[in-house]
């Protein structure tokens, strides 16, 4: 395949661009998460080296990535939000598109929206797609309260595909109540899950999620984008201070990612035709030689919690796609919003994760930043720049959504080839046939643990968290630590917890655990009782801090006053699980 023989509807990534800013240093302008977005779709359409109108005024889909605040049901904009983010930033930027897309939440966003909108240029429905997003928390934290804070509030007219939350399955009330609000502690089941699997201590595992995420700072701090551009030894990343609290064990502040951004990243896609139409050189020009995006079991209903095979069979697939195996990956991007995110595919592909190869071209969530669901959009940018600057290199970003649930692989290259349907349907059809465990929805006796966290507050309150078998008849229960109850922490906090046995009760509220079967067997007296019948329904977010993650991403706040409190009295304050942080 050579230029010359390429067919014209051929999808190809001809622009890319990011911009970020952090606060108090200079040339710091408080943009909004519109105008972050806006000035990377700018960059995006001059990294084409055509003319900047011209090319604005040919792009007839605009695609945005959903920001935090408008991922989760009642979330709150303290500074304002606009009725239509992507036609905000299209009126920005000088494009008057026919289609506007609100993508669903998730960090496979971005890379999802360059696989679908491929396929769509490939199809001949549409010959300029620009896909953006950009969070400005930092700045909204930073200024929620402030007497003259702006008002980033808008209104936009003109037709809007919002695809909705899409949190179905990924989220709900029965999650929430039992602790499971936040992203660090389920993604903390799931590694520790894995440390069980691989047989290592806690001090041996830890040292690993050093290993391998030492290097990832070391990228970050050579990243004028990055949000936490400080290089950190291994044993820094893991080891517990002030600064580097227990968020959810095994995780430690500096290994969770790190909400706090003002960054925004746009990628500019074309036909082939277009491309040469408005004089796009060829130089450019990135290919999409592979590409897959599938979806992983719902938590509780997956054989194994210590992997996420689906996230493993769409980067194989788009690798096969591509006829490479990773070893022939010059640049690499796995999305790292917890360690478990990176050595899940890295065990998977038998990539190693000691840090003797490159796993992020950015710096990772933890440290350049987790934008919100658009961090990916960032990966995709630096990965084309420097696939031009190494002509016939591949490239590949991971993207992973939820609680590993959604994975979009795209593997790049400036050789050209032609556009390569996927079979992730296919492997879709594979993976939801897999049989769900059984589940005790309301679990009482004896049972074994099979993944536990305990997740810690800011005032230094602990939950216990366990995911475990019922012994009478193996079913799957998920419950939390009574309020006080140190013995149960204990037994979650030291040694091997898992495989140990422990007894279950429930109660309206929820399922509670014991390390015995006395002290959880009085009536709860008060407070909302946990939906059991509708796992799907995600919770509205009625917290009034200034955070704003979705559950689909969220920080431990997020369960923050919604279902799941519970009543007061003696019974109800030692039964209660503990707040989020
Ligand atoms: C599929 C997925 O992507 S899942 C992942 C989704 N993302 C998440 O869930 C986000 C998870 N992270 C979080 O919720 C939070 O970062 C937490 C809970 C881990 C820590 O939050 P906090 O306790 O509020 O952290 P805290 O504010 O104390 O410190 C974080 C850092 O941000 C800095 N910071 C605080 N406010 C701001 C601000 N407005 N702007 C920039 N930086 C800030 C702090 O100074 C600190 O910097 P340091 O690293 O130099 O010490």
């Amino acid at each position: 395949m050579t230029f010359e023989d390429i067919d014209p509807s051929t999808p190809v990534l001809v622009g890319v661009g990011q911009v970020s800013e952090r606060i108090g240093e200079p040339g710091y302008r408080c943009l909004s998460s519109v105008e972050l977005a806006a000035a990377a779709a700018r960059e995006a359409i001059a990294d084409t080296g055509a003319v900047a109108a011209t090319v604005a005024a040919a792009v007839d889909t605009v695609a945005g990535v959903r920001q935090f605040e408008i991922s989760v049901p009642g979330a709150p904009a303290p500074l304002g939000r606009s009725t239509n983010y992507p036609r905000s930033v299209a009126v920005r930027v000088g494009a008057t598109p026919g289609r506007a897309i609100l993508e669903v939440a998730g960090g496979q966003g971005p890379q999802h929206l360059v696989n679908e909108l491929a396929a769509t240029i490939a199809a001949g429905d549409a010959q300029a797609v620009l896909v953006f997003g950009a969070e400005a928390i930092s700045t909204t934290r930073h200024l929620a309260g402030a007497e003259d804070r702006p008002d980033f509030s808008e209104t936009v007219e003109g037709d809007l595909e919002d695809r909705g939350f899409g949190l179905d399955g990924l989220a709900s009330q029965f999650l929430a109540a039992h602790g499971l609000a936040g992203a660090p502690s389920q993604y903390a089941l799931f590694d520790n899950a894995r440390r069980a699997r691989l047989r290592q201590t806690r001090q041996e595992y830890a040292a690993g999620m050093g290993a391998l995420f030492a290097p990832f700072t070391k990228v970050a701090a050579a990243n004028p984008h990055a949000a936490a551009p400080t290089e950190r030894g291994a044993g820094e990343l893991v080891t517990p201070t002030e600064k580097n609290r227990l968020i959810a064990e095994p995780y430690t502040r500096y290994v969770v990612a790190r909400e706090k951004v003002n960054q925004g990243a746009a990628v500019l896609l074309m036909s082939v035709a277009a491309a040469r139409r408005l004089g796009v050189p060829e130089e450019k020009w990135v290919f999409l030689h592979g590409h897959a995006d599938l979806r992983e079991r719902d938590l509780l209903d997956r054989g194994d919690l210590s992997t996420g095979p689906a996230a493993v069979m769409a980067a194989r697939h788009a690798l096969d796609l591509a006829g490479i195996g990773p070893d022939d990956l010059d640049a690499i991007d796995l999305y790292s919003c917890f360690p478990i995110a990176v050595s899940n595919v890295c065990d998977g592909l038998g990539l190693a994760a000691d840090g003797t190869r490159e796993l992020t071209v950015t710096g990772g969530l933890p440290f350049f930043g987790g934008a919100g669901n658009n961090y990916s959009t960032h990966a995709i940018a630096e990965v084309v720049r420097r696939l031009r600057a190494r002509p016939g290199a591949y490239g590949m970003v991971g993207a992973n959504g939820g609680m590993l649930s959604k994975y979009s692989v795209g593997v790049y290259s400036t050789t050209p080839c032609e556009w390569r349907p996927d079979e992730s349907a296919a492997l879709q059809a594979e993976i939801d046939a897999w049989p769900a465990v059984e589940q005790a929805v309301q679990a009482d006796g004896w049972g074994t643990i099979e993944t536990y966290t305990v997740k810690h507050g800011r005032g230094g309150n602990r939950t216990g968290i366990v995911v475990g078998r019922l012994e009478a008849d193996g079913r799957r229960f998920l419950a939390r630590t009574a309020d006080g109850d140190e013995e149960t922490l204990g037994l979650l906090s030291t040694g091997e917890p898992i495989g140990r046995r422990v007894h279950v009760r429930s109660f309206d509220v929820g399922n509670r655990v014991t390390v015995g079967d006395t002290g959880a067997g009085e009536p709860f007296p008060d407070g909302p009782a946990v939906p059991r019948d509708d796992h799907g329904r995600v919770p509205a977010h009625h917290d009034d801090h200034a955070r704003t993650p979705p559950v689909d991403q969220a920080g431990e706040a997020s369960s923050r006053g919604r279902a799941g409190r519970e009543g007061g009295g003696a019974a109800g304050r030692r039964l209660r699980g503990g707040s989020d942080d």
